[in-house]
């Protein structure tokens, strides 16, 4: 992120943000509305800055839809924010065909996806018929199946029962795209290369776990200690 400035609604988010983030997992932390979902959505190319640029890969990610739908996925919250199809195997093919497969290959690349998260019998499935951990598992799918260089994953586990949540974090950190994890879990980015703690659009801190994390969990109990929501 160069110089990156971006508003939304008249809200200043970012003001020439500089933040340069190759290390291969990366976990973002901070208190509600310090800008987490915004920069995602700025990584991964959903919005645009108003000022400055975001890199991914030496892709323009806002500029480049096409390419950038290769190199940087990413996953939300709420799979209902993402899912768009009503069936698995549309959903599965859309950002293949999108890059110019022909439906055949989408096809065939959709069901190798499902054979390997042993899911062969879903490509018909409806996504209503699913369960919230099932459609996050679809969009998970639905990212990997582009290949892309980069992961962006907003809140992953929310939602998810605790088996689900210990098997994705496996699956996700044997990965080989870098992550960028956006989370309040603080366990799950223990074993991070990088943390960056992020405060009204600035980066309050930025390093290694042990540094980070018990000097962000320190402040929010000792903000959370205090009987007012005025800084929220
Ligand atoms: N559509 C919008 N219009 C105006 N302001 C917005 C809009 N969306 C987000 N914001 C503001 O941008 C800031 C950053 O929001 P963002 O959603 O990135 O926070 P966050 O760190 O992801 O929070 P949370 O942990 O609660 O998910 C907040 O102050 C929020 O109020």
């Amino acid at each position: 992120m160069r110089d990156l400035s971006y508003a939304r609604d008249g809200h200043q988010v970012f003001s020439g943000l500089n933040l340069d983030l190759a290390d291969h997992r990366v976990g973002i932390i901070g208190r509600n509305g310090s800008g987490k979902t915004q920069m995602a959505r700025l990584i991964a190319g959903l919005a645009a800055p108003d000022a400055g640029a975001v890199t991914v890969g030496g892709v323009e990610v806002a500029k480049d839809r096409k390419a950038a739908l290769s190199t940087v996925g990413i996953l939300f919250q709420n799979p209902d924010h993402q899912i768009i199809f009503p069936t698995v195997g549309e959903e599965l093919g859309f950002g293949l065909t999108s890059q110019g497969l022909d439906k055949a290959a989408a096809r065939d690349k959709a069901q190798d996806i499902l054979a390997r998260f042993n899911r062969p019998g879903w490509y018909d499935r409806p996504v209503y018929a699913l369960s919230q951990g099932q459609r996050h598992l679809v969009c998970l799918m639905a990212v990997l199946v582009m290949a892309p260089k980069l992961i962006v994953l907003d809140e992953p586990y929310s939602g998810l029962d605790l088996a689900t949540t210990v098997r994705l974090g496996r699956y996700l950190d044997a990965l080989d795209p870098g992550l960028i994890h956006i989370t309040h879990d603080l366990h799950s980015i223990g074993g991070y290369d990088r943390v960056i703690w992020l405060d009204q659009g600035e980066v309050r801190m930025d390093g290694v776990p042990g540094d980070v994390l018990p000097a962000y969990e320190a402040e929010m109990r000792d903000r959370g200690g205090r009987d007012d929501f005025a800084d929220l």
